[in-house]
């Protein structure tokens, strides 16, 4: 098998803050990902900057504050991003593919099924798949916000071997080097602590969205999903393929020995919730520290409306999240038996187990791990 390789390339990479695409650096990087190709690789490439790409030639003065304005530079951007990624690429006799995806391309399993179907044909056809998000659609909740999550998901779906986040900052420094010059750079993280989600501030330029706190999101799907990452700079020739090779300016993740399987990553990062459970403190010491199922006997109330298969989020009395799981109970079947003993719950309700949730499709919040809002 080739290796696969996952690369992103942030607005800040390929725009300017007066808006329009730089196409010189987009022919830069088509030669960087061509040569990763021609040493056998197989490349998908993440691309974000269409709004950048767009905004000037709708008369924007600056990069639009409102969703609506955002979408109509994407939709003019997204179509100048591919025309410039297909000449680019053209001149070293690759073909390029546009696909445009949302969260729930992700979170749907057909649809996802669809997406890595089409995208292992590309690949196989030796085409490289040009991802951005589908800005059209993707509003509020359904926004991934920023590229780097949708590149670490769609790294995870493909199963890369690695994820490389090209951006203007050669990787994680102990502070944002804009504002703490005397900050240094970290050459390799092993585990995502507090303290790197404190120091990874926002975004640098006015084109750039997530900054390096959107990074360590991205870092912390993609070492779950046990795909390591690259976060830095390339502008040289070759920078590429000696980053893909380990000595890359920037910073290394390294994915997760333990990582999760594909139904928990699923549970964890892709399902959409559709109710939640409460459960008192002897169910919130087996779930989180004795990894127990959730059984009726712990419950003490259930929210919306869910069905057996769904995913719920489970919260304890004071309201605190403390992960997910599938329910094999419907939210009328969980009410029915909250507090009882499984002997008990098993003679109210018809269902397949007697556990609520199972262990093994169970995800604890300190997986889940919620990123401070963008400033
Ligand atoms: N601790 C940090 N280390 C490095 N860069 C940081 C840090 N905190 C914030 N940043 C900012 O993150 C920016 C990169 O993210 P962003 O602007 O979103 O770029 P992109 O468009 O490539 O996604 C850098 O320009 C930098 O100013
Ligand atoms: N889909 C948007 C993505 C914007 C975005 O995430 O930008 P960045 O923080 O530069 O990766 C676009 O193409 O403009």
């Amino acid at each position: 098998m080739p290796e696969r390789i996952v690369v992103k390339i942030g607005s800040s990479s390929l725009t300017s803050a007066e808006g329009g695409l730089n196409r010189e650096q987009v022919r830069f990087f088509a030669g960087e990902l061509a040569a990763l190709q021609q040493s056998g690789k197989q490349i998908l490439l993440v691309t974000s900057g269409a709004i950048a790409a767009g905004f000037r030639r709708i008369g924007y003065a600056a990069r639009p504050k409102l969703v609506h304005e955002k979408q109509a530079a994407a939709a003019v951007g997204q179509a100048l991003l591919m025309q410039a990624y297909q000449e680019a690429f053209a001149a070293h006799g690759i073909q390029v593919a546009q696909i445009l995806l949302t969260r729930p391309d992700f979170s749907d399993r057909s649809r996802a099924r669809n997406a890595r179907r089409t995208i292992e044909e590309l690949l196989k056809q030796r085409v490289v798949p040009v991802i951005n998000e589908n800005d059209t659609v993707a509003v509020n909740e359904i926004k991934f916000g920023d590229n780097d999550s949708l590149s670490a998901l769609a790294a995870n779906m493909v199963k890369a071997d690695g994820l490389f986040i090209l951006t203007d900052m050669d990787g994680l420094y102990t502070a944002d080097p804009r504002k703490s010059p005397e900050a240094v750079r970290i050459e390799r993280v092993d585990v995502l602590s507090d303290e790197l989600y404190r120091i990874a501030g926002g975004a640098g330029t006015s084109v750039g969205t997530g900054g390096m706190r959107s990074k360590i999101e991205a870092a912390r799907i993609a070492m779950q999903g046990g795909v390591p990452m690259f976060v830095g700079r390339v502008t040289e020739p070759g920078e590429l393929q000696q980053a893909a090779n380990g000595a890359g300016r920037g910073t290394y993740f390294t994915s997760s020995l333990h990582s999760l399987s594909a139904k928990k990553q699923w549970v964890g990062f892709l399902s959409v919730p559709q109710g939640r459970i409460v459960v008192d403190f002897g169910a919130e010491e087996a779930l989180l520290n004795k990894g127990r199922s959730l059984l009726p006997a712990g419950i003490t109330s259930a929210e919306g409306d869910f069905h057996p298969g769904d995913v719920v989020e489970v919260v304890n009395t004071d309201g605190r999240l403390l992960g997910r799981g599938v329910t094999h109970y419907a939210a009328w079947q969980v009410t029915a038996v909250a507090g009882l003993s499984s002997e008990e719950a098993m003679r109210r309700v018809e269902v397949a187990r007697v556990e609520v949730i199972h262990r093994d499709e169970w995800v604890a919040s300190t997986i889940l791990k919620e990123v401070p809002a963008h400033e």
